[in-house]
C-alpha cells in the first residue's frame, strides 16, 4: 500500500556518468519509470569523459528505492557513487540541540552566571524550593519520557531505537509552543523502576510526557505519578489521542449529521490510546462502544487477567457482541484503529452503517489504507502527515503543555481534557468543514493559542491552577 513505514522521502544520487555512453534525458526517464521524481541537478565534478552528478530525487513511496537505485546502476554508462536518503540526514547527529539563551562574554558574566554568583541563588531555591520555578528551567521544561516498550505501532523496540520518536516530540514541543522538552529514554521496562527513575527525575523539569510505554503498565506508572507528583503527568498516547479523536469526531459527526448518544463506534487495539480514547468518548456521551483486540470483541462477563480488560469489559459493549472485528463492525457508525497495520479489511467498511467514518490511526502503517477505504467512507482520518485529516495527538501535547506551564497546574483534569478536545475541534469553522477537512492542521498557530486558553480556563476551574494569568 501507499502507505508505506517511511512514506515519502527524497534520496541525492550521486551519479559518475560516462558522457559517450549516457545521456542525463536517459537517466531522468529511467528514475521517473522506477517511481521517482527528479527535483534537482548538481554537477560535482565534471571531466574530459565523465561528469559526477548529485540528483535530488522525491520518492513517493520510499521503499521503491532500492529498485530505483539498481535500475540506475544497471544502465550502461552509469556508476552509483553513494546514495544518501534525506531522511537518514535530517537525523544526524540528533535533531535537539541545547543553546544558552546569553553568552558569557568576560570574567564578570561568568561569576554570575557561575560560581561564585550562581551560589546565592541556589540558596535562594534552597530556602524556598517553589522558587525553582523562576530561578531554572523547570518553569518551561518537560521531560519526555519512554522506555522503548510500544514505540508507534512499532512494539517493543527499545530505548535506543525511542530516541528519534522522542526527539521528534521535542521538537514539536519547542517549535509549535515554545516548550523546552526532553528525551529520556530509559534502559528498564519495571513498572517500579519507571516510578522511582521518573520521581528522581522530576525535581527538574515543570511536566512529564510519558511516551510509548505499553500497556497495561502504562496506566499504573502514569496513575502513582499523578499521585505522588505535584508537577502534571500526562501519558501522551492515551490522552493526547483521546483528546484528538474526540475532536475530530466531533467534527465528522457534524458532516454526518449524528449524535454522540446514538452512534455505535468500534475501537480496535484495547491498550494504552484505545482505553482513554474510550473513556474521552463515554465521558461525551457516547454509549455504544465495542472493544476489539487480538482475540475479537471484549465481553462483559467473561475473566480477563488484564486488569485494564477486566475493567473494559464491565464498561462497554451493553449490547454483548462477540465475535471478530468483521462480526462486530456490522452496523457501526465509527471505527476507531488504535492496533496496528492492516486490520481492517474493505468488506468490513462495506459491512458499517451509512456514511462510515473511519479513523485508521495506528502509526506508520495505518489499519486500512485510505485509498482502499475511500470509496466506501464518508470521513476517513489517519495519523500520519501525508494524507488528508492528520488525526494525531500533535495536536494536543504542545497547547496542553503550554496551558499548563503557564498556569502552572499541578494536574491535568478531566476537564481539562474535554476542553482541549473542543478547542481543537473549534478552530475548524462550519465554512471550512467537509469530509477531508475535519482536523486543523499541524501549522496551524491557533490549535496551540486555543488549547493553551482552553486548559488554562479549566485549571482555573478544576481548581488546580497555581499562578494567576488571567488579568
Ligand atoms: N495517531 C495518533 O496520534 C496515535 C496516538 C497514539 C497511538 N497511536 C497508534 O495506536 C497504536 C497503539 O498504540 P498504543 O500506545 O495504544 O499501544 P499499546 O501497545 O498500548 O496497545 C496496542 C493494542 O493493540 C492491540 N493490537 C495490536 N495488533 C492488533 C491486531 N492486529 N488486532 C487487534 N488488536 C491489535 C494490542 O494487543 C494492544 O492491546 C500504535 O500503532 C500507535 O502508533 C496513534
Ligand atoms: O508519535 C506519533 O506520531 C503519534 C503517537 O504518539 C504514536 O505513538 O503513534
Ligand atoms: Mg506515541
Amino acid at each position: 500500500m501507499a502507505g508505506s513505514i517511511g512514506g515519502s522521502t527524497s534520496i541525492i544520487l550521486r551519479l559518475e556518468m560516462e558522457k559517450q555512453a549516457v545521456s542525463f534525458g536517459k537517466i531522468a526517464t529511467a528514475i521517473n519509470e522506477a517511481g521517482g521524481d527528479v527535483i534537482a541537478i548538481d554537477v560535482s565534478q565534471s571531466g574530459k569523459t565523465t561528469t559526477v552528478r548529485d540528483i535530488t530525487v522525491h520518492m513517493n513511496d520510499q521503499s521503491r528505492t532500492d529498485a530505483l537505485v539498481e535500475k540506475i546502476g544497471a544502465l550502461p554508462g552509469v556508476k552509483v557513487i553513494n546514495v544518501s536518503d534525506q531522511t537518514f540526514l535530517m537525523h544526524l547527529g540528533g535533531k535537539i540541540e541545547t543553546t544558552p539563551k546569553m553568552p558569557i562574554k568576560n570574567r564578570d558574566d561568568l561569576s554570575r552566571v557561575y560560581t561564585p554568583g550562581v551560589a546565592r541563588v541556589c540558596m535562594a531555591i534552597h530556602e524556598d524550593p517553589s522558587k525553582a520555578f523562576s530561578l531554572t528551567i523547570k518553569r518551561n521544561t518537560v521531560a519526555v519520557v519512554s522506555d522503548g516498550s510500544a514505540v508507534l505501532g512499532l512494539g517493543n523496540i527499545g530505548p535506543e531505537a525511542a530516541m528519534p520518536v522522542m526527539e521528534g516530540k521535542a521538537m514539536l514541543f519547542k517549535q509549535m509552543a515554545g516548550v523546552d522538552a526532553f528525551p529520556i529514554c530509559l534502559d528498564t521496562q519495571d513498572t517500579e523502576e519507571i516510578i522511582r527513575t521518573v520521581k528522581a527525575l522530576a525535581p527538574t523539569f515543570g511536566g512529564i510526557n510519558l511516551e510509548d510505554i505499553s500497556s497495561p503498565r502504562c496506566f499504573e506508572i502514569e496513575e502513582r505519578l499523578i499521585e505522588e507528583l505535584d508537577i502534571p503527568v500526562f501519558h501522551d498516547d492515551q490522552h493526547g489521542t483521546a483528546v484528538v479523536i474526540l475532536a475530530g469526531l466531533l467534527n465528522a459527526l457534524k458532516i454526518v449529521k449524528k449524535q454522540l448518544e446514538n452512534i455505535k463506534v468500534v475501537v480496535c487495539g484495547i491498550g494504552a490510546a484505545g482505553i482513554a480514547c474510550t473513556k474521552i468518548l463515554q465521558a461525551a456521551n457516547v454509549t455504544n462502544i465495542v472493544g476489539v483486540d487480538r482475540e475479537g470483541a471484549i465481553v462483559p462477563g467473561k475473566d480477563y487477567a488484564n486488569p485494564a480488560w477486566a475493567w473494559y469489559a464491565e464498561h462497554t459493549n451493553p449490547n454483548r457482541e462477540s465475535g471478530a472485528l468483521s462480526n462486530v463492525i456490522i452496523g457501526a457508525d465509527v471505527f476507531i484503529g488504535l492496533s496496528g497495520p492492516g486490520v481492517l479489511k474493505v468488506p468490513d467498511v462495506r459491512s458499517m452503517a451509512r456514511d462510515p467514518i473511519v479513523f485508521a490511526m495506528a502509526n506508520p502503517t495505518p489499519e486500512i489504507a485510505p485509498e482502499d477505504a475511500e470509496p466506501y467512507v464518508r470521513v476517513m482520518a489517519t495519523g500520519r502527515s501525508d494524507y488528508p485529516n492528520q488525526i494525531n495527538n500533535v495536536l494536543c501535547f504542545p497547547g496542553i503543555f503550554r496551558g499548563v506551564l503557564d498556569c502552572r497546574a499541578s494536574k491535568i483534569t478531566e476537564e481539562m481534557k474535554l476542553a482541549a478536545a473542543k478547542a481543537i475541534a473549534s478552530v475548524v469553522s462550519d465554512e471550512e468543514l467537509n469530509e477531508s477537512y475535519i482536523m486543523p492542521s499541524v501549522f496551524n498557530q491557533n490549535v496551540v493559542e486555543k488549547v493553551k486558553e482552553a486548559v488554562i480556563d479549566a485549571a482555573y476551574a478544576s481548581g488546580v491552577a497555581r499562578r494567576h494569568v488571567r488579568g
